[in-house]
């Protein structure tokens, strides 16, 4: 069954632009100059039940727009779109039922009350039956480790133990569907790995969809089976996250700190990698035609370093790269 589908789903945003200086303000208002900026381009997407879809994009591609007319916070300009059989604009208060909610940056904690309280007005703003709620929350408690912060004001809580209590909270109401915004930004590796694990376990157990935004691409190759990448408002990419994985994720970044005394100059040629500096310290590994292990093993010895640090490459330079590959296959 789908869960979510648009068809040329559009927004554009009338905007003042004001001029520089005093007599420039003063002029904007005697005689506004407007001008239309295009978020979202006529998007067309088709989500189905139980899929965990990473919707991505540099800064700016639309994507919290997007999010924003699927939730029904915001009317599309243009275009069509339905969630779990409603039109999110048009039934919002019944989609509210039916779906959840998460963004990183944004707490639906009350911030002076411990977790368990905001679990209670959840229940209640949900209308749902005491012993469902009983339930419901006691295997989230489990599942999400929740006893100890359970009864501490949300203010005191560190980040993960929040962002913990945040997602249980979300999924307390049983939603069908979940909208997800940067749900591990600020996380360090630990916590974030554990909160994709939950998602997935949750995902897995009670066929919740994810559609979520991420900058990180950990998420998208933990958490998602599909990736959509938009760009200028508009679908760039649409396919499985195996095959992304295969042709661009399949890159690590090892960036050394050089000792004083390294050779700067003369690098080492290293079969499957790529340096991507003039100064040396920034390895692009191919990890299809070599390891991480064999890498390192031929920079010891052969270049001067004190520290080594090895990462996915940002999901900005992965759109760049799927970018130019699909303007060269254009
Ligand atoms: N209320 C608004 N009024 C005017 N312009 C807006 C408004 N909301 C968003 N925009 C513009 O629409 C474009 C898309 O913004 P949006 O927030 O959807 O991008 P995004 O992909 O979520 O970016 P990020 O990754 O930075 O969160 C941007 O150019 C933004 O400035």
């Amino acid at each position: 069954m789908v869960a979510l589908r648009t068809r040329g789903l559009g927004k554009t945003f009338r905007v003042k632009r004001k001029e520089a200086g005093l007599s420039g303000s003063f002029r904007s208002l005697w005689k506004p100059n407007w001008e239309t900026k295009e978020a979202v381009r006529g998007i067309d997407l088709s989500v189905r039940e139980g899929e965990t879809v990473a919707f991505l994009g540099p800064n700016g591609a639309g994507k919290s727009t997007t999010i924003k007319m699927l939730t029904g916070i915001l009317h599309p300009s243009y275009g069509e779109a339905e969630v779990l059989g409603l039109t999110p604009w048009k039934e919002r208060e019944r989609l509210a039922y039916r779906i959840g909610a998460v963004f990183g940056q944004k707490s639906q904690l009350w911030y002076h009350l411990p977790p368990i309280d905001t679990f209670e007005l959840i229940s209640r703003i949900y209308e749902l039956k005491r012993d469902e709620y009983a339930r419901r929350k006691d295997e989230l408690i489990e599942r999400f480790e929740l006893g100890p912060y359970l009864h501490t004001p949300v203010r005191k809580l560190s980040l993960g133990e929040r962002m913990r209590c945040e997602i249980a909270a979300s999924f307390l109401h049983g939603p069908r569907l979940l909208f997800m915004d940067e749900p591990t930004i600020g996380l360090d590796a630990v916590v974030k790995q554990r909160i994709r694990e939950l998602i997935r376990e949750r995902n897995r157990e009670e066929g919740t969809t994810v559609f979520l935004t991420s900058h990180d691409a950990g998420d998208v190759e933990s958490l998602c089976s599909r990736a959509v990448v938009i760009h200028h408002g508009g679908v760039l990419v649409d396919e499985p996250v195996e095959r992304m994985k295969r042709e661009v994720l399949s890159r690590k970044i090892v960036t050394l700190k050089l000792a004083e005394d390294a050779l700067r100059t003369e690098l080492p040629d290293i079969a499957g990698a790529q340096w991507e500096t003039e100064e040396g310290c920034r390895l692009s590994v191919d990890l299809k035609r070599t390891t991480i292990e064999r890498v390192l093993g031929e920079l010891i010895g052969r270049v001067g370093f004190t520290d080594v640090n090895v990462e996915d490459p940002s999901l900005e330079e992965i759109i760049k790269h799927i970018y130019g590959m699909k303007k060269g296959a254009d």
